[in-house]
């Protein structure tokens, strides 16, 4: 690979800088031990949900509200996102983070528990965006649930990992992503790409 290539990936990383609020739930992350979204997959998706007007977007994976707040920044301000996490802790966290920002209580459903419990009981293509940034080794069962929950022309975004796309490594679940993805890709109901930003993330869009 160039080194302009490698370059651009870090500009891209930096060139947006997030705001005082999303600086400090990334903290707060790192406090708690909990993943977060870095800044290029953040701002790519306030993009998203922009571009896309999401009024309704489903996260799984809240963590300490990160990416949630990233998000609530480029949806329309009666836009509500709904967000799974099986963590009081991190919930916690989020909650504070998105009263922080000053977001208005009625835009964000944070629901505890284990996703898999939690997605089935949600409407059938009542969301035009779900993000998924949860437990990989589910990613199979995620999609699943989010191919019902979008609406037609909805899309899904899902936090990747860089290490899937070296082909010795096999751990569980690097390998649940692999077939997630050639599952995805190779699915007419879908249009696929896979964007290098951060560690990756694959978006698709319902037909
Ligand atoms: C990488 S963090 C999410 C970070 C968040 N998207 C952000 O950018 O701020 C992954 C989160 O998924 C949650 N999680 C893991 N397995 C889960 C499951 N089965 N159901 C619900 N949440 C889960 C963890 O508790 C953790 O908070």
């Amino acid at each position: 690979m160039s080194t302009h290539k490698v370059a651009a990936w870090s500009h891209a990383e930096e060139f947006i800088t997030p705001s005082d609020h999303v600086e400090d739930a990334q903290r707060r992350a790192e406090e708690l031990g909990v993943g977060a979204v870095g800044n290029g997959v953040g701002s790519f998706l306030s993009a998203l949900a922009a571009a896309i007007g999401a009024k309704a977007v489903m996260e799984v994976g809240t963590g300490a509200g990160v990416s949630g707040l990233w998000l609530l920044g480029g949806m329309p301000s009666d836009g509500i996102l709904t967000t799974i996490d099986l963590e009081v802790e991190h919930q916690h966290a989020a909650r504070e983070a998105f009263a922080a920002a000053g977001v208005a209580h009625q835009r964000t459903r944070v629901i505890a528990g284990r996703a898999l419990e939690v997605l089935p009981r949600m409407t059938d293509g009542a969301y035009d965006l779900v993000v998924v940034d949860a437990d990989k080794e589910e990613y199979p069962l995620y999609v699943e649930q989010a191919t019902r929950l979008l609406r037609a022309g909805g899309t899904l975004a899902l936090s990747w990992t860089d290490q899937e796309s070296d082909p010795a490594i096999r751990d569980p679940e690097t390998r649940a992503l692999r077939d997630v993805g050639r599952a995805l890709r190779d699915d007419a109901r879908f249009i696929v790409s896979l964007l290098p930003i951060g560690d990756g993330l694959l978006l698709a869009v319902k037909r």
